[in-house]
């Protein structure tokens, strides 16, 4: 995925526009809390204000009436402005936070629904980053918006105070503003550069982490824990690095800013203490000016700091939009028509097709039909092409030229919800999720009886081995499954598509992965599902090539032969080859069987 392509101004304000268009929905709260920071501003200007009657009428003039009056003021002014700035505060985050979750949901939605290539070229990692780590930037940038204007009124406020109480004076103090500039457009420029990194960073280091995770086995088994550490330190150092960096812009820019605010103060004191001494000015005016002027320090600074979170949000809101808006980044399309799931043939007619980034196609002008009620078997070495040729029918790809008829009508044609809904899949990874066993029986299905779910269990053989469990049907299998066996697992994805009562099958034979009395029950299983269906089996196994219907045989991505296990023996090669390496070893485990 390309980073970002337009020079930054233009793309802060598409950015910016984008993300305003979720605020945007919050517009009452928004203009409540615009309410509200104006009221705190006219608050925070009033008690600057009141120093100038407080010094010369209480202690110049010593006027009882002020002295009762100008301590409540005061008070009141500090009350309102709290009670205006929770409420202030509280809207902006809470449009934030309700920002968020859209923002998350929608980006889960848009990537849930990309094709499965999106998946092959993408890091999980990256992707997870963007749905939990790049949003939250995003969320601060309202509240930091704000949180400019606020101050932006607040300093309006104060340097018309300035101003009033002494124009010259003001002139002075006023004359190093346009040098405050400076700090902000560079050290705003350099924190989203660092914003941009940083998240790039942390993708990576998730991506590591769940790479690392999943194949914790594996990393054990070579005792690489080491070697894994070595890698995971030297990408944190890569983050902290830029953190460090970070932070050195971030707090370089707050004593610049004072180091230019001391130069106007200089000057104030300079002129406004010679005007003082020349008589010419109060020192109620000219405190009353100099706290005006101090007060506009917290602005600046806030503006400043509020400027450098919007450049961190801008860096994780183009992490975030280059998927929701990028025009290569599709979901999936599809058709309008609804399968019946009355499943009469299948047709692949001259489908070729490549793996996106591959020159050599992965299948080479397929052409086969499959009758319903066929059982037909796909054979072939490693490598063949078997599991693509499966994968094409639920659309997982698409193939590049030639296409499937599925009941003489194009699959593109068929929404994808109702294609998939009558397909049932059974592959090597049986993959259940971090829920109750009943939850993964019953995956994706709603309003089902329990008794449903029993009886499909016991079709699949794991009825009695569920019951054993400590909480049976309510027990929770732990993330992929871990706390069940491989024959297990499996028979627990068999009673899923059992449930799931396709016209279609598709199965991935699992061969190795169980042992020979596992694999007797699997396999009861899977005959039981295969009932009444018209399956397609990647086999391993050679009794399901001989009680197949029609055997096909794959080479290279392409079909050599089509027919029954006796003919094929007779004359294909390939066929006759493969069955000498692949199926012989089991020939006397069938001899034995029957
Ligand atoms: N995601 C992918 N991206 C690129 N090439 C791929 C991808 N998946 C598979 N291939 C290639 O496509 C070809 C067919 O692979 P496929 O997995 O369909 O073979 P198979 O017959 O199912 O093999 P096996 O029996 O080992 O599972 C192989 O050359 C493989 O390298």
């Amino acid at each position: 995925m390309k980073n970002k392509t337009k020079p930054d101004h233009i793309q802060s304000l598409y950015l910016a526009r984008r993300v305003a268009g979720y605020f945007f929905k919050y517009k009452f709260r928004i203009i409540l809390s615009f309410i509200s920071l104006a009221i705190v501003a006219a608050c925070t200007a009033g008690t600057a204000f009141l120093v100038k009657p407080a010094l010369d009428n209480i202690f110049i003039e010593k006027d009882e009436t002020s002295l009762l009056f100008i301590p409540i003021l005061l008070v009141v002014m500090f009350a309102l402005k709290g009670f205006f700035m929770f409420l202030q505060k509280y809207e902006m985050n809470y449009c934030g936070l309700k920002v968020l979750e859209e923002l998350r949901n929608e980006l889960y939605a848009k990537i849930i629904c990309l094709p499965t290539s999106f998946f092959n070229e993408s890091q999980v990692g990256m992707l997870m980053s963007r749905v939990v780590n790049d949003v939250t930037l995003i969320r601060n940038s309202m509240p930091e918006f704000i949180r400019m204007i606020r101050q932006g009124i607040t300093m309006v406020g104060l340097i018309g105070l300035v101003i009033y109480r002494d124009p010259y004076l003001a002139f002075w103090a006023l004359l190093v503003l346009p040098l405050t500039a400076w700090p902000f457009v560079f050290f705003g420029k350099k924190l989203r550069k660092i914003g941009r990194k940083n998240q790039k960073q942390i993708a990576t280091i998730t991506s590591l982490l769940q790479e690392t995770f999943n194949g914790l086995s594996v990393v054990k088994a070579f005792a690489a824990e080491k070697l894994e550490n070595k890698k995971f330190e030297e990408k944190n150092a890569g983050l902290v690095k830029i953190a460090v960096r970070g932070v050195k812009y971030n707090e370089m820019s707050s004593p610049i800013m004072e180091l230019i605010g001391a130069v106007g103060m200089g000057l104030v004191i300079w002129y406004g203490g010679s005007q003082v001494i020349a008589g010419k000015s109060t020192p109620g005016t000219f405190f009353s000016f100099m706290t005006g002027l101090i007060m506009l320090y917290e602005p600046f600074k806030s503006i400043n700091s509020a400027n450098l979170s919007i450049q961190r949000a801008l860096a994780g809101a183009e992490r975030v939009f280059e998927i929701l808006d990028s025009k290569t980044i599709n979901v999936e399309t599809q058709g309008h028509t609804v399968y019946d799931h009355h499943f009469q043939s299948l047709c692949f007619d001259h489908v070729t097709f490549a793996y996106p980034g591959t020159e050599e196609p992965a299948l080479q002008d397929i052409t086969l039909d499959i009758k319903a009620g066929e059982r037909v078997a796909i054979v072939g070495s490693s490598g063949s092409g078997k599991t693509t040729l499966a994968g094409l029918i639920p659309r997982f790809h698409d193939p590049q030229t030639g296409q499937i008829l599925l009941n003489n009508t194009p699959l593109t044609e068929f929404t994808l919800e109702s294609l998939r809904k009558g397909i049932g899949i059974v592959s090597q990874d049986a993959f259940l999720f971090n829920a109750s066993i009943a939850e993964n029986i019953a995956y994706s299905q709603t309003n089902i009886d329990p008794h449903q779910i029993i009886q499909a269990a016991q079709a699949a053989y794991a009825h009695g081995f569920i019951q054993e469990l400590p909480d049976g049907y309510d027990t929770i299998v732990g993330e992929r499954g871990v706390k069940l066996s491989g024959g297990q697992k499996q028979r627990i994805t068999i009673a899923r598509a059992i449930l799931k009562n396709p016209s279609l099958l598709i199965m991935d034979e699992a061969t190795s992965a169980l042992d020979t009395e596992s694999e007797s029950i699997v396999q009861k299983a899977l005959d039981n599902l295969m009932q009444g269906r018209t399956s397609i089996v990647i086999a391993h196994r050679l009794s399901t090539v001989i009680s197949a219907d029609r055997i096909v045989v794959m080479n290279r991505g392409e079909i050599m032969d089509v027919g029954k296990h006796e003919e094929l023996l007779q004359r294909c090669g390939v066929y006759a080859n493969l069955y000498r390496i692949q199926f012989e070893s089991s020939k006397a485990d069938i001899t034995h069987q029957k």
